[in-house]
């Protein structure tokens, strides 16, 4: 599956950044290509040039005679506003990618507590809509850690207004909550890199294994584009699990059964999932095993699919196996369809009750 990623706001500029190392990676392991292109968009200058991979020409600066290149400082409406006066330039840029006409999807990127990509992602979903209506819009969406939800009432106005305005023009939303992949003992910087890559890597096998050509890396059943277009839709949360596979066994090693290896991938995936969430509400699902050849054995897709059957009970199912020589035994695992989350829920409600206490109506209950 190749994707045009357009990466919004400081977070979703960090995030675009990783997607293409991942490109790279696809490009020189695995001789594929997942992407069609990368852009960022900002209303604010100087976050643009914090990245390091997306090349210079595809930097977009919107709304400079508004902002004057400074941002919007946090507030959505204005961002909002600016996407739709100059969401133009955003499609103008995309068309021009060499590869553009290759895209099967959108993913924009970004977080939803500051103002730039809160504003303009909902928006820019809905001109990429109207105009480019066969390809579907997916978003990925971050969540603010939780000592942000009350530094500021913005944090969770903003994403009440960006949740919700994103649901009603994407056709799947990946909600990732930052608190959950916060590890503590880590430096803000080094913590933001890692969080970041633990975001990006579930992407990885997902994207490689529709476009995988060497025929001894097609599974038996291949996850294919239309499968993953399929099985996404609405409220979407996605995890990843892995287990090294040791180099040498010696004797006296404690033998698992043959699915051990690939059990535990699965069961972390599933902990690890990016929002917290009641599994049995998705009404999708789909999981990826990737592996050498010789450890996806019957027993173990057997496992898996009772395993999911049994979290998802109401969800169709699909699966894909993806044999390469790695060292270690991966799943990523996708649940979607959800009719809320539990954290979103709770953005909504904390929003009614700022805007009770408002003696005016807000932009933002307009929208909403
Ligand atoms: N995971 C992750 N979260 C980030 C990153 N950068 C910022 N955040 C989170 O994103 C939120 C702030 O969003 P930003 O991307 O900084 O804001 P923005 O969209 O650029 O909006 P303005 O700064 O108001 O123009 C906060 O919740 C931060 O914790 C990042 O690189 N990775």
């Amino acid at each position: 599956m190749k994707l045009m990623v357009i990466g919004l706001g400081q977070c979703g500029g960090r995030l675009a950044d990783d997607f293409i190392t991942l490109q790279k990676r696809a490009h020189d392991f695995r001789k594929v290509e997942i992407l069609t292109g990368v852009y960022v968009v900002d209303t604010d200058a100087s976050s643009l040039r914090g990245l390091s991979q997306v090349p210079q020409k595809n930097r977009l600066v919107i709304g400079e005679n508004k902002t004057r290149g400074r941002g919007v400082g946090r507030q959505s409406e204005v961002a909002a506003q600016i996407a739709r006066d100059e969401g133009f330039k955003v499609i103008d840029a995309i068309r021009q990618s060499k590869r553009f006409a290759e895209s099967d999807a959108f993913l924009l990127v970004g977080a939803t507590a500051g103002g730039t990509a809160a504003g303009c992602m909902p928006v820019i979903a809905e001109i990429l809509k109207e105009r480019f209506r066969d390809l579907p819009v997916y978003g990925i969406e971050v969540l603010p850690f939780e000592h942000e939800e009350s530094l500021e009432k913005i944090n969770v106005t903003n994403t009440a207004y960006c949740l919700v305005n994103s649901k009603a023009n994407m056709d799947a939303v990946f909600v990732i909550d930052n608190q959950r992949y916060a590890k503590k003992g880590l430096s803000w910087s080094s913590n933001i890199s890692e969080i970041n890559r633990a975001i990006v890597e579930p992407f990885y096998g997902l994207l490689c294994a529709g476009e995988e050509k060497k025929r001894q890396h097609i599974g038996v059943s291949m996850l294919s584009t239309s499968d993953v277009q399929s099985m996404l839709s609405g409220w979407t949360t996605i995890g990843y699990g892995k287990t090294l596979i040791p180099m040498i066994t010696l004797p006296w090693d404690k033998q698992g059964d043959e699915t051990t290896s690939g059990r535990k991938a699965m069961e972390e995936a599933i902990s690890e999932l990016s929002v917290q969430c009641d599994t049995k509400q998705a009404t999708k699902a789909m999981y990826l095993v990737s592996a050498p050849e010789k450890e996806i054995g019957t027993d173990l897709v057997k496992y898996l699919g009772e395993f999911m059957k049994s979290i998802a009970p109401e969800a169709p199912i699909r699966y894909g196996d993806y044999p390469v020589e790695k060292g270690l035994v991966d799943v990523t695992a996708v649940l979607s369809g959800f009719p809320t989350f539990e954290k979103i829920q709770g953005y909504f409600t904390s929003m009614d009750k700022q805007l009770a206490e408002m003696p005016k109506a807000s932009e933002v209950q307009k929208v909403a």
